[in-house]
């Protein structure tokens, strides 16, 4: 569960979120739309703990996070691909992923099997650069390094900018299985409406910092989608 009540959140003198509350149910699958420049990635870093919040509460798994460094994230099971993937271009897709098998928490040092076989095409390319693979071959390996912790929420920024069409059903698929098989909460941002409608069970949508309409995503109407969504 993610709660944050009366959020504020201010980049120098900029005021980006106001007053925002928000409630992520457990084992929910929700996106968060709006167009571009409304706070969608600020709010996903004010809820990683990478940007502080200058008003409000903040509460993860039942535990109070408003002052918590980025690095308690992973120690209470959040997972985050970022906006723009951020592998590490000279280092193999194996070291991309041991690099989370460092964090503290972390017991085992192997990477679990279940990755590969969610994203085949890691095992095939384990000893290649990462620099060195496509776009979305690098995104499946930043969900995949997301994944190595074993994380029960798992938050992702326009997971399918840039990727082509085969692959955003992969990730949609990937996506799917581990919110249904193994009750992950899934949070994304996400700017195409067909792949929200796919994935979300629950939007938010944002606007100028606000959240301003949340529920089911079959109560995302067209008048919703007209007055916030359409460029
Ligand atoms: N480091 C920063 N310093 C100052 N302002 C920033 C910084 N990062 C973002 N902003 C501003 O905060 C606002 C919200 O940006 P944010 O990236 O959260 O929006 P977004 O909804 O995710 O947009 P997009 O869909 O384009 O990714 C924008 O006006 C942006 O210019």
């Amino acid at each position: 569960m993610i709660e944050l009540t009366s959020v504020d959140q201010k980049y120098g003198g900029t005021q980006i979120l106001w007053d925002l509350d928000l409630k992520i149910k457990k084992g929910s699958r929700t996106c968060i739309m709006g167009r571009n420049g409304v706070g969608k990635t600020t709010l996903l870093q004010v809820i990683m703990g990478m940007l502080p919040i200058s008003a409000g509460n903040l509460v993860i798994n039942d535990k109070d996070m408003a002052k918590e460094s980025v690095e308690s994230r992973p120690v209470i099971g959040v997972g985050y691909v970022p906006q723009g993937r951020h592998i590490f271009p000279l280092l193999t897709v194996e070291e991309n992923l041991k690099v989370s098998l460092n964090c503290k928490r972390q017991k085992s040092k192997t990477i679990p099997e279940h990755i590969y076989e969610l994203f085949p095409v890691l095992k095939e390319m384990l000893h290649r650069r990462g620099g060195d693979l496509s776009g979305g071959q690098q995104q499946q390996l930043a969900i995949a390094r997301a994944l190595v912790l074993n994380p029960n929420i798992l938050i992702l920024d326009e997971p399918n900018e840039g990727i082509q069409p085969n692959i955003v059903q992969l990730i949609r698929d990937v996506l799917l299985k581990l919110n249904k098989e193994h009750g992950m909460t899934i949070v994304l941002v996400e700017q195409k409406l067909p792949f929200a409608r796919a994935v979300g069970e629950e939007f938010v949508l944002m606007e100028k910092g606000h959240v301003i309409a949340t529920g089911p995503m079959p109560e995302l109407t067209d008048e919703l989608v007209g007055k916030y969504l359409a460029v």
